[in-house]
């Protein structure tokens, strides 16, 4: 018999470089009046320096970043607190480190195409991650299988529209709007 899924102490925003993880986490925290983590911050400065300087992190790169932030998940939902986290979380095996088994953390997969992915990177000012790894990101990225119960989202729409979508899949309780 399948266990109950409990009603999730935090949701991973995952996708490509550029997919809108940062934008629309922040979003979706303040719609659910949860906390916010940028999963960037949890990287060692040696990952943010090799992106910056146009090189993809391989996994032996990616495990203690991803580690890090299973154990910032396991801190909030041990103290009964809610969590949006921005992280890529490419691969399939990424996913499960992120989870430890837990039944109470949901991933929400945005969708979208690398054209317009592609678009949005050429605009964006200040980040550390180069458009150029955009193809390396979409080489990784295994989207989440049916068993991972994943919330998909399209990302060719507003950021409220998209918040809306998250919501009305997620089965969290929201603040009145
Ligand atoms: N729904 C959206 N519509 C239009 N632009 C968006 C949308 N979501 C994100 N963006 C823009 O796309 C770029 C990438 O978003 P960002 O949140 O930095 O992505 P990520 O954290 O996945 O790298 C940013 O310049 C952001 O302002
Ligand atoms: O290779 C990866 O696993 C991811 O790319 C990740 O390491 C990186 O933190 C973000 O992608 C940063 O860039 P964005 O904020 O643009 O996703």
């Amino acid at each position: 018999m399948n266990r109950p899924d409990k009603s999730p102490c935090a949701l991973i925003v995952m996708g490509v470089s550029g997919s809108g993880k940062s934008t629309i986490a922040t979003a979706l925290a303040e719609r659910l009046s949860w906390a916010f983590e940028d999963g960037d911050r949890f990287h060692p400065a040696s990952n943010v320096a090799k992106m910056r300087a146009g090189h993809p992190l391989t996994d032996e790169d990616r495990w203690p970043w991803l580690e890090a932030i299973a154990d910032e998940i396991g801190r909030v939902c041990e103290a009964s607190g809610h969590v949006v986290i921005a992280c890529s979380a490419l691969k399939r095996v990424y996913r499960d480190v992120l989870l430890r088994g837990r039944h109470d953390v949901r991933f929400v997969f945005l969708d979208g195409s690398q054209t317009l992915i592609a678009d949005r990177l050429a605009r964006r000012k200040g980040h550390f991650m180069p458009p150029g790894l955009l193809d390396s990101q979409f080489r990784t990225l295994e989207p989440p299988q049916a068993d991972e119960r994943p919330i998909t989202v399209s990302i060719d729409a507003p950021v409220e529209t998209i918040v809306n979508n998250i919501v009305a899949q997620a089965q969290v309780r929201t603040q009145s709007p």
